[in-house]
Formats: structure tokens, C-alpha cells, sequence
């Protein structure tokens, strides 16, 4: 379906060239749902930008659906980027426009009568999941309902590829999960082949049956999700791929917490060494409005002081939590209240 061989890419800036692809051959096929992870700066969006033909590589060959994209005319290529939908991390919705006039813009200029796009809206708001928001703003909406409402307006026009650029990025872990999980069900109903980007192992291993990973401009490491998952071999992958499992530790460690502990907020406050743990302890344990307990500590001495994490129980009204938690940045030391 998507082909890229020995595709390079040369930006020329005014301090000089700058090689955001060195030299990617990669195949994605037909109806897959295909991974590409890399850190900032890898390369994801110069890879996207070429496969949504916004961009011409400096050399080598982009194939979409059976077409080389240096064979194509302007006009050509403009009816080729049709076959494609794209979703991103911020949403790009319009801020003026309901969730129905959002998802009809890309077929104001298809040529359907009024009822036919309305026809449409209706089945593409239905395929998402937000029916009864059509009057809705995006302003309005949940960060969840906004993708939803950017993957309606993704599909509008039928495409065959849908490419998502870090598109869960900015989510809750919940909200993330629901997202992919519609993705997967599009896939699986539409048979659309699908392209996503991000920096997140999670959400590789999650929908994606086979996995890129950028680095530099160059793929180091390409194979089945799974087998990429359990059998890392550079070492940037293991990097991704050790993440996510200290994450997955991590929320499963903040389950067993919340179901021991159900009322109350649980905050995890880091030492990095440098500061004074008594001072910041003194302001949480004397503050007369909020009431903080230790259900588990880790340190370990290092060669300015010692160093690690805490994590508290803290009762009291969400403001005056809000104020505790404030006075520790004040003293520079890092608390954050996990999720529930
Ligand atoms: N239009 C441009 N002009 C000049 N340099 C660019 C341009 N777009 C990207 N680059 C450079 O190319 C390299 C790859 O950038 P790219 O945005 O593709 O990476 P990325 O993996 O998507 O990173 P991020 O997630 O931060 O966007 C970077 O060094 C970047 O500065």
C-alpha cells in the first residue's frame, strides 16, 4: 500500500543543510496497521509530511496505493492526498465550527447535496461514538471527543490510508486506550491501512502489528510488534521498550494504592538530592489544612544527598491539596498527584 525506498530527505536551512531522512526503504502493507516510533527529532513528521505527499523526498522513490509519486502531476497529486486522512496530537479543529460542521468540511467541495453530506456527518458521528454532541463545540469537548471528532473528519471522504501524527499524545492513559481501541475498530471495519507516529512503546504494542524505529533519520530496528516487544535488539529500542514497562509497573502500583487507599489523593514527590527533605516534609506534615501520611518511600544515598521518591496519602479539599503542592515548588521539589 505505502512504499518508501531508499527515500532521503535534505532540508536546506539558512545555517545550512539539515538530513532529517538519511536513507528509509520500508514497506507498510494493505489494511495493516503500521508502527513508527522515534524520539523528537527523529524524523516521524518528515516521514508523515512524504507520505501525505506535502513533501518530495531529496531522492529516492514514495509509492502510495500503486502510484510513484514523482510520476504524478500537481493535479494528479492533489486527487492522490485525497486517499489520505490525517489525525493529529492538538485535534486542528475548527474552534468556530460545531462537531457536525468540523466533520462536513472536507466534503464541502465533493459535490454532494446538502442531504447527502448530511447523511454522511450523521454515519461518520455515529462510527466515532459521539452521537447527541452534532451542535456541540470543540471547546466543549473532552480531549478524547476532539480526536473523535478529528478521525470523523479524517474519514469524511473515504480514505484508504489514515495517518496519525503522535495522535494519543495528548491524552490521559484512559482516554489513549479508548482512542486506539477505535482505531482498531475502523481498521478492522474499513480495512483502512494505518500509519501512526508517536514516541510511546505503549501504544505501539497496543494496536500496531509491525514496528519502525526511527533514529537519526534512519530505521534501526523494524519486525513484528510483538516480537520487537519481547526480543529488542538496539539498544534505543530497549530504551522504548524498558519505559513501558516501568510505566506499566508504575500504574499497576497506583492501582493496588487506590484500592487500599480509595479516598484521598495519592502524590509521589521526587528528591533529587539537592534539596531538604525535612523543610519540604515539615511544610506537608504541619499544614493544618490537609492531612498527609507515608504509604512508601525509596531512597538511596548518593554524593550530594540522598535521593528518591515518596509517595503520600493526602486528605483535604482539592484547593488546599492544590496550595500544599504549590508550596513544595517553592522549594523546588517535584510532586505530582498520580491518576485515580
Ligand atoms: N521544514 C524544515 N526545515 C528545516 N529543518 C527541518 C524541517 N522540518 C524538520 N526539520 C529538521 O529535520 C529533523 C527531523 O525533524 P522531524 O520534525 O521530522 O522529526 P520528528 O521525529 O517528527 O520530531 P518532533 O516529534 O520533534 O517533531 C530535525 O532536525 C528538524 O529540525
Amino acid at each position: 500500500m505505502i512504499q518508501l525506498t531508499h527515500a532521503r530527505k535534505i532540508y536546506q536551512t539558512s545555517t545550512g543543510p539539515v538530513e532529517a531522512l538519511s536513507d528509509v526503504s520500508l514497506k507498510v502493507e494493505r489494511g495493516e496497521i503500521f508502527g513508527v516510533i522515534g524520539y523528537s527529532g527523529a524524523g516521524k513528521s518528515t516521514l508523515i509530511r512524504l507520505i501525505n505527499l506535502l513533501e518530495k523526498p531529496t531522492s529516492g522513490n514514495i509509492e502510495v496505493d500503486g502510484r510513484v509519486l514523482s510520476d504524478l502531476s500537481e493535479k494528479e497529486l492533489r486527487g492522490a492526498r485525497k486517499q489520505i486522512g490525517m489525525i493529529f496530537q492538538h485535534f486542528n479543529l475548527l474552534w468556530s465550527r460545531t462537531v457536525a460542521e468540523n466533520i462536513a468540511f472536507p466534503l464541502e467541495l465533493s459535490g454532494l447535496s446538502r442531504e447527502k453530506k448530511r447523511q454522511r456527518v450523521d454515519e461518520l458521528i455515529r462510527m466515532v461514538g459521539l452521537e447527541g454532541r452534532a451542535s456541540s463545540y470543540p471547546a466543549q469537548l473532552s480531549g478524547g471527543q476532539k480526536q473523535r471528532v478529528g478521525i470523523a473528519r479524517a474519514l469524511a471522504t473515504n480514505p484508504k490510508v489514515l495517518l496519525c501524527d503522535e495522535a494519543t499524545s495528548a491524552l490521559d492513559p484512559k482516554t489513549t486506550d479508548s482512542i486506539l481501541q477505535l482505531l482498531k475498530e475502523i481498521n478492522q471495519s474499513l480495512g483502512i491501512t494505518i500509519v501512526l507516529i508517536t514516541h510511546e512503546m505503549h501504544v505501539i504494542r497496543k494496536i500496531c502489528s509491525r514496528v519502525a524505529v526511527l533514529d537519526h533519520g534512519t530505521i534501526v530496528e523494524e519486525g513484528r510488534s510483538e516480537d520487537v516487544f519481547a526480543n529488542p535488539q538496539q539498544p534505543i529500542t530497549r530504551e522504548f521498550v524498558g519505559r513501558t514497562v516501568a510505566s506499566a509497573k508504575d500504574s499497576e502500583r497506583v492501582q493496588r494504592f487506590r484500592k487500599a487507599f480509595p479516598d484521598g489523593k495519592i502524590v509521589r514527590i521526587r528528591f533529587d538530592g539537592s534539596t531538604s527533605q525535612e523543610s519540604a516534609l515539615d511544610t506537608l506534615f504541619h499544614d493544618q489544612a490537609i492531612h498527609a501520611s507515608i504509604i512508601e518511600s525509596e531512597f538511596s544515598p548518593t554524593e550530594i544527598g540522598s535521593k528518591g521518591t515518596l509517595i503520600l496519602l493526602i486528605d483535604g479539599s482539592e484547593d488546599d491539596i492544590h496550595a500544599a503542592l504549590q508550596s513544595l515548588e517553592t522549594k523546588k521539589v517535584k510532586a505530582e498527584v498520580l491518576p485515580s
